[in-house]
């Protein structure tokens, strides 16, 4: 799906989504996995500050594994309930029912204390575009579950779909919009690939990916595109490094096939290879982004 960044759209699922968090205990924030922080909007811990929160780690299968335990420790450390999961294979989705049962630890405990016992936890799943949500709610509550809410005028007020005794799950999810705060969060979402590639430089993009994947993850280049790397030039000179993205490219580019009738580079060609070899995983697992230490 297209999305359109204008102030409209962004000000409706806002207050789509701050009446809906008024229904329910617990908000299921996903993010993506590769860069947890740049796919994240903080305003949710505004609005959903009284609720109980679980993070997930979603398309893990794609992200660095020793990347994952460091976001999932930092997640908790700011006091929220965290679970890697692959919504699109199932893989995590067993832990969740335990997670939940963390997270609202307080409101179970508040309920007991009142006499009420057993009442469902209600959650909503939120999360900015293309981040897995409905992948999430499918695989979660099964696919027949999720599509009872989608039939226009049938369906009135809000549905929820029952997933134990336990839970019951709001079934649209809450959409947040990415927060651009610098430059380098943009670049991020532009690599995984939430936002829409047509109006990107994808040449400028995978001449960043490729300086960045050399030098936290030398080895993916070596093994997919057999280059070794030569590290004149990565002495932070900004042009030297410019100069050897380039390089870079022209050896994918060469290493690949993406050559023009002369035997020239095809750019652009080697760059779309780039960019989508780095998000269907072809590169290996890689986190774009670390938690940020505290001074
Ligand atoms: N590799 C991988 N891909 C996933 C995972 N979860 C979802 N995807 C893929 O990510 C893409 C987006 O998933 P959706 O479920 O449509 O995302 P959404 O958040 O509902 O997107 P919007 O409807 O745009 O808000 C799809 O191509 C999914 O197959 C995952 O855990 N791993």
């Amino acid at each position: 799906m297209v999305y359109q960044w204008y102030p409209g759209h962004m000000t409706k699922a806002r207050r789509a989504m701050q009446e809906d968090i008024k229904l329910i205990d617990l908000i299921i924030e996903l993010v993506d996995a590769r860069c947890p922080q740049s796919s994240r909007n903080p305003d949710i811990d505004e609005m959903g500050k009284n609720k109980a929160r679980l993070i997930l780690l979603n398309k893990s299968d794609l992200s660095d594994p020793a990347a994952n335990r460091a976001w999932t420790a930092y997640f908790e450390s700011l006091g929220f309930a965290v679970l890697e999961i692959n919504a699109r294979s199932g893989a995590g989705m067993k832990a969740i029912q335990g997670k939940v049962q963390e997270a609202c630890r307080e409101k179970i405990e508040r309920d007991r204390k009142r006499g009420i016992l057993n009442r469902p936890v209600r959650a909503m799943v939120a999360g900015i575009p293309n981040v897995g949500k409905s992948t999430f709610i499918n695989s979660f509550a099964g696919k027949a579950c999720a599509k009872t809410g989608n039939k226009p005028g049938v369906t009135k007020g809000k549905q929820w779909i029952r997933l134990n005794k336990g839970l019951e799950l709001l079934d649209t999810p809450g959409i947040l919009w990415p927060k651009f705060e610098d430059q380098a969060v943009g670049e991020r979402l532009a690599l995984i690939g939430s936002m829409n590639d047509e109006i990107l430089n994808r040449e400028e993009m995978a001449l960043s990916l490729l300086v960045f994947i050399g030098e936290n993850y030398p080895e993916a280049l070596e093994k997919r595109y057999q280059l070794t790397l030569d590290t004149a030039g990565a002495d932070g000179d900004a042009q030297a490094s410019l100069h050897s993205a380039l390089a870079l490219l022209e050896a994918v580019c060469k290493s690949r096939g993406c050559l023009k009738k002369g035997g020239e580079p095809e750019y652009e060609k080697g760059a779309a290879l780039v960019l989508d070899d780095f998000r269907s995983g072809r590169l290996g697992r890689m986190t774009l982004e670390l938690p940020k230490k505290e001074a």
